[in-house]
């Protein structure tokens, strides 16, 4: 009896112990296979959020495990090129767009002629295709550091993205040690040179207003149309093209540039004067990092100040207007005064003034805006009639508003100016 009792002790015993094991086993398979395919999902967001796949009906899709060393200092491009020499068949893989060797590019640009500008990418120049497209090449500087891994993002991107809003990508050239992005021409260049440049053809409102409509559908268009969704990074008016009917079209994106803010270098990119106060702070860019650049850009629209130049300070002086409510009127460019409807001048500046909030997640997303725009739009067409509202009268009290408001400005900036020298 002691004896059977002391068997079925043993026999409980090890059933116990094997089936611990057994749990314990299966508990550690479970674990390691949810590792597994945690870290295969997690490689493959990297891999896609570094390719972004436009969402235009054409099969453009390519292997994204391509592109897996992408994240880090490789590119898909450099780990593709170490398995295989020839960079040129790789590029018209993945592209999917036309290549150009140097010497089509050389004979396009009459040898490198006519020059359309100096990024910091390199030169731009005029060519004329010899279907006799006008495009703009643009020729990566062989000192340019940061070039190589942005002409492979600009390719990569461009071939995917394609939108009314933003500049086509048309061709590149990689050829020996050239590389060149080949552009849609446009024609009326950047819009910060008709802002600030001594352009006699002044923008109108009504332009101003069809700008503003066009860049916020190109921005609608990174940030919802495409799957994952791109963030430009480097918004500004020199980034902002105008065709031969002056609409316009966001260009440059892929290749933002690491830029130091306030004489440190910080690894942030984007260009001072447009860049979100939040991302300076935290690092984190995100969509709405790109809001606060556009209402720059809108602001730009209606003061013509440019934002390296006290822009902020303009628009805190209208904040701080005697009711303690934004006088917008005392900010707009002169050159509209008489020439825009003030109350569509308000809204747009009031819409402008929301991109700056200091609270990322409280500025609006890029479709509230684009239809707040189009809501001006869609007022002015009803109001035709009874445009411009400001009287002659109006006109010269609100001119004489704008320049002791200028005056101030150039007060806070020189002293400003003057309290850095002596830190
Ligand atoms: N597709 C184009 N059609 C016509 N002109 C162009 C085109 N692309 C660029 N340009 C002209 O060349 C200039 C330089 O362009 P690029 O994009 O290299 O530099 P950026 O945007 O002005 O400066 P950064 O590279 O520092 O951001 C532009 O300002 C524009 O005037």
């Amino acid at each position: 009896m002691g004896n059977q009792t002391y068997k079925i002790i043993i026999g409980v015993s090890v059933g116990i112990a094997v089936g611990i094991l057994i749990g314990c086993g299966a508990l550690i398979v479970i674990r390691l296979y949810k590792k597994r395919s945690y870290g295969q999902h997690q490689s493959r967001d990297l891999s896609i959020a570094s390719v972004p796949i436009r969402v235009n009906g054409v099969n453009t899709s390519i292997d994204s495990s391509a592109t897996l060393s992408g994240s880090g200092t490789n590119s898909g491009f450099q780990y593709m090129a170490k398995r295989n020499a020839n960079t040129k068949d790789l590029f018209a893989s993945l592209s999917g767009i036309p290549r150009y060797s140097y010497k089509d590019i050389q004979k396009a640009t009459k040898n490198f002629t006519t020059v359309l500008g100096q990024g910091s990418f390199g030169p731009v120049y005029k060519a004329a295709m010899p279907t006799g497209e006008l495009v703009a090449v643009k020729v990566l500087s062989s000192n340019s550091s940061q070039g190589e891994k942005e002409f492979q993002t600009e390719v990569l991107l461009l071939s995917r993205l394609h939108h009314r809003n933003l500049v086509n990508l048309v061709g590149y050239c990689v050829d020996k040690s050239q590389r060149m992005l080949i552009y849609e021409f446009m024609t009326n260049g950047n819009l910060a040179s008709f802002l600030y440049s001594d352009n006699p053809r002044i923008l109108s409102w009504e332009e101003r207003l069809q700008i503003a409509s066009d860049v916020s559908h190109g921005i609608e268009y990174l940030h919802e149309g495409a799957i994952p969704p791109v963030i430009h990074r480097d918004l500004k008016s020199a980034n902002i093209l105008l065709d031969k009917s002056m609409r316009a079209k966001v260009a440059d994106f892929g290749l933002s540039k690491e830029e130091t803010f306030d004489d440190r270098k910080s690894g942030l990119k984007g260009t001072y004067g447009y860049m979100d106060p939040d991302y300076m702070s935290t690092s984190k860019f995100t969509k709405k990092s790109d809001i606060y650049s556009f209402g720059i850009i809108l602001f730009e629209l209606i003061t013509a100040i440019n934002p390296q130049q006290g822009l902020m300070d303009y628009i805190n002086l209208a904040v701080i207007g005697e009711d303690g409510k934004a006088d917008w009127e005392e900010i707009v460019d002169k050159k509209l005064v008489g020439r825009s409807n003030p109350e569509e001048v308000r809204l747009l500046a009031d819409i402008a003034y929301k991109c700056l909030h200091k609270t990322p997640r409280r500025r609006p997303s890029i479709a509230d805006l684009t239809l707040a725009i189009s809501s001006i739009r869609q007022r002015r067409l009803i109001n035709s009639d009874t445009l411009p509202s400001s009287g002659s009268d109006d006109a010269s009290r609100i001119m004489r508003r704008i320049e002791s408001q200028q005056v101030e400005l150039s007060n806070v900036t020189s002293l400003r100016s003057h309290m850095s020298l002596k830190v």
